[in-house]
């Protein structure tokens, strides 16, 4: 059965690398697919991973019709034996509904990469569609980790460092930016609810008042955590002065 699959995960897990794998594994048995991005930060009509691997992909701009773009490139003697969609978030629910249309009218399986909120914490339009529309969501399983050394499942959008709520919903940007830029940084539900990010950590330890007594010597240090087991994790300033 053809399918519409959502990978969804936070910002720097590995969704872009896993669309080129799959595109690379199904063009290695002579599969034929469409590839859509949009807003990559590669640039126009290119699909990127941080890993360096890039590939040529058709711009969804905001007014592309998904579903008459596959039936036009079939009807014109081309193959789209799958779809891949990366930075789903940025499209249009619409659209969405357009490529659930390719699996269920055409019998072509999507494949369709995001996050799923905003820097708020908010859904996407074109992700809250997608966890509507598609047969599986499945989260990407190379977690991201916060600075505390927890699973990040938030992205927060930062100005010099610092969490910014304020805002366009869209901002194309990357993680680890210099400090000056308008940069991302993923954080546990915990920090992000805190506007906590590793430069106001780094910052608030250092500061003599929030210092704990048993502080430790390193950035990282052993700990137990509320379970009993042993793990290593950021000290956090704002449990201890809480
Ligand atoms: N130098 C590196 N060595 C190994 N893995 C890396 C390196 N740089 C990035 N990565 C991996 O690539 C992931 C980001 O991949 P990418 O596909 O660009 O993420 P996404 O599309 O989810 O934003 C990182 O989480 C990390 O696992
Ligand atoms: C949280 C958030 C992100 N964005 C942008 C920033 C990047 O250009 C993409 C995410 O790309 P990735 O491959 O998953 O790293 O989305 C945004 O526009 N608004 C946001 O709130």
């Amino acid at each position: 059965m053809p399918e519409l699959v959502f990978f969804s995960g936070t910002m720097d897990c590995g969704k872009s690398t896993l669309a080129l794998q799959i595109e690379h594994n199904r063009s290695a048995r002579g599969l034929q697919g469409m590839i859509y991005t949009r807003d990559d930060r590669a640039g126009e009509g290119k699909l990127s991973s941080r890993l360096g691997l890039v590939t040529e992909a058709v711009e969804a701009v905001e007014d592309l019709d998904f579903y008459a773009h596959v039936v036009g490139v079939l009807t014109a003697g081309g193959r789209a034996d799958y779809v891949i969609a990366d930075e789903a978030q940025f499209l249009a629910p619409a659209q969405i509904d357009q490529l659930a249309r390719i699996v269920d009218d055409l019998g072509v399986d999507v494949f369709a990469f995001g996050i799923t909120t905003d820097f708020r914490s908010k859904l996407f339009p074109g992700s809250q569609r997608l966890v509507e529309l598609a047969d599986r969501v499945e989260v990407l399983q190379v977690e991201s980790l916060c600075w505390c050394g927890a699973r990040a499942t938030h992205n927060a959008r930062t100005v010099g460092g610092r969490m910014v709520v304020e805002g366009a919903q869209v901002v194309v940007g990357d993680v680890n930016q210099s400090e000056s830029a308008v940069g991302y940084e993923v954080l546990c539900r915990r920090h992000h609810r805190r506007r906590m990010t590793a430069a106001t950590a780094h910052a608030a330890a250092l500061s003599p008042d929030v210092l704990p007594v048993d502080a430790p010597s390193g950035p990282m240090a052993a700990g137990t955590g509320p379970d009993g087991t042993a793990h290593r994790r950021h000290h956090d300033p704002a449990v201890t002065s809480a």
